[in-house]
């Protein structure tokens, strides 16, 4: 008998280009949402945004979070507690986006994502990635109702933020091997479509790499757009892995050892040059992978990242702890192979 089945969750509206912001007011109306809003947002794109967004709403409440965590969730749980809203929206970076998604699941209402850089793939996405002690989870939420990524906001943040989100799409390659890599080793559901859209997404973005450059609003467009089929990938896998995989690790265990040192995007971006090593070895792909990030002014190198060599050899070593994930990392690499991977890479 066949018992297959899949339920995709994905946004109504998806709102992308210049000026776009405008509609947001119009987007909100075609979603027949009722309710006082709650803008969740966090303070520089609350300065930078936040009235143009409440302008366009009627009667909102705002709570602004420093970070994405579960006590910066219940933070806005208090909040709405007052308020009782109709939708959340979620105004940002990566950071105040996975807040207000986990958020708006426990409050069991909807969102709206308004990103204010192009930095991350979780815009579309229906999970939170929030750490938490040791661990670092991917959160089932849902997916916004409505997306509405204004290329005018985004050419205008900093141009880090933009390659950052370059280098999020650019470690889909490694991201989708490691799934691969479980499929085969340890059957891990694995969605053909999703690896595929993931993988087809950076090579898009690579293929467009000469149109990405500071002060392009064009370079928004293209990065954004690979941003929400990223998300779409997640939506469709109903799981992070076809943008998420032992690059993700590193990261996520740069964060806990260096906090605040790079931006996550970077820190993904230079462990897929450090995973795709791992997988192939030398005649590998990550002269490739590491020829894409630098073509987009991404990091490439520990300094470059700001952290030591010696932070980015336990980021390495340790990163297979972070989660029950299984990837190229496995039971973890010793710290001799971590030295000679980031040493043949030219990553320290
Ligand atoms: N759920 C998912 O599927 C995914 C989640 N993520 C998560 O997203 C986070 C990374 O996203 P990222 O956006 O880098 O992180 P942040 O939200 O921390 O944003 C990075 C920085 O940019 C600032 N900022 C945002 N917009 C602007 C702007 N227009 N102009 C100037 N500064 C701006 C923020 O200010 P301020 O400090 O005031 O916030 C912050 O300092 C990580 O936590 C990562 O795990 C990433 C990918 C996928
Ligand atoms: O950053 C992500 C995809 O780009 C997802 O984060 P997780 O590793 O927490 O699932
Ligand atoms: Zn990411």
């Amino acid at each position: 008998m066949f018992e297959k089945s899949t339920w995709i969750t994905l946004p109504r509206n998806v709102l992308l280009g210049h000026g776009v912001l405008e509609d947001l007011g119009a987007a909100l109306e075609d979603l027949y949402l009722t309710g006082r809003p709650l803008v969740v947002t966090s303070p520089t794109p609350n300065e930078l945004a936040g009235d143009r967004v409440r302008a366009q709403l009627t009667d909102p409440e705002t709570a602004v979070v420093d970070d994405a965590s579960f006590a910066a969730v219940e933070e806005v749980v208090d909040v709405a507690e007052a308020v009782d809203p109709g939708y959340l929206v979620a105004l940002g970076g990566g950071k105040p986006i996975d807040t207000a998604k986990m958020a708006a699941h426990r409050l069991g209402v909807g969102f709206v994502s308004v990103p204010t850089a192009a930095s991350h793939d979780g815009i579309v996405s229906g999970r939170s990635s929030i750490p938490e002690g040791d661990t670092r989870h991917s959160v089932a939420a849902d997916p916004p109702l409505a997306v509405v990524a204004d290329t005018e906001l985004l050419a205008d943040a900093p141009w880090e933020l933009t390659t950052a989100g370059c280098a999020d799409i650019i470690s889909n390659y490694t991201a989708v091997k490691d799934w691969r890599l479980a499929r085969r080793l340890r059957n891990v559901e694995y969605s053909e479509y999703a690896g595929a859209l993931s993988e087809m997404t950076a090579e898009l973005l690579v293929a467009s790499a000469d149109s990405i450059k500071p002060g392009l609003e064009e370079s928004s467009w293209l990065v954004a757009k690979a941003l929400v089929s990223s998300g779409v990938a997640m939506s469709i896998a109903g799981s992070s892995r076809p943008a998420s995989g032992a690059e993700h690790l590193i990261s996520h265990q740069l964060d806990r050892i260096a906090p605040g040192k790079a931006l996550h995007g970077h820190q993904v971006g230079v462990g897929s040059i450090l995973t795709e090593y791992l997988h192939s070895g030398e005649e590998g792909e990550w002269r490739s992978i590491r020829d894409a990030l630098a073509s987009i002014d991404a990091p490439t190198t520990a300094a470059e990242l700001g952290v030591t060599d010696e932070e980015l050899i336990r980021a390495l070593t340790t990163a297979h702890e972070i989660r029950d994930r299984y990837t190229i990392l496995a039971g973890g690499v010793t710290e001799a192979a971590a030295i000679e991977t980031a040493t043949a890479t030219d990553v320290i």
